[in-house]
């Protein structure tokens, strides 16, 4: 019957879908853990030399690079802004428990007794 092979057409044609939508995350998870590999880096520095954990300034610079950047490739700008929002909201936070967590967040602390 045509609606059969219809039906079956359209199902490879998802599977086909459903493999590049599974290469991407991929990619995704992969990037997503490189960044933060590279943001906590970036955290122990911070802790060491007693710089703030949060950069407003730098990420106002990155949003507006990033809404640029999405409305060229043709993705939601304001969806771009809330996705870089909400990571950089668990990388302050990973900063704030590393500069908690590190020896009162200097690079060379006094001795303390
Ligand atoms: C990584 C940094 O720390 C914070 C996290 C940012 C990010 O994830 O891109 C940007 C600015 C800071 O609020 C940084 O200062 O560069």
């Amino acid at each position: 019957m045509n609606e059969e092979k219809d039906m079956a057409d359209a199902r490879t044609i998802l599977a086909g879908y459903r493999a590049s939508i599974d290469n991407i995350d991929a990619a995704l998870i992969h990037m997503l853990a490189e960044r933060f590999r590279c943001t906590k880096a970036v955290g122990v520095l911070k802790a060491e030399h007693g710089l703030p954990p949060a950069d407003p300034a730098r990420e106002q610079q990155q949003i507006a690079r990033l809404r640029q950047l999405a409305h060229d490739a043709h993705l939601d700008p304001d969806f771009a802004e809330k996705f870089l929002n909400f990571v950089v909201r668990e990388v302050i936070r990973h900063h704030e428990q590393i500069a908690a967590s590190s020896s009162g967040g200097t690079k060379n602390p006094l001795p303390t007794a």
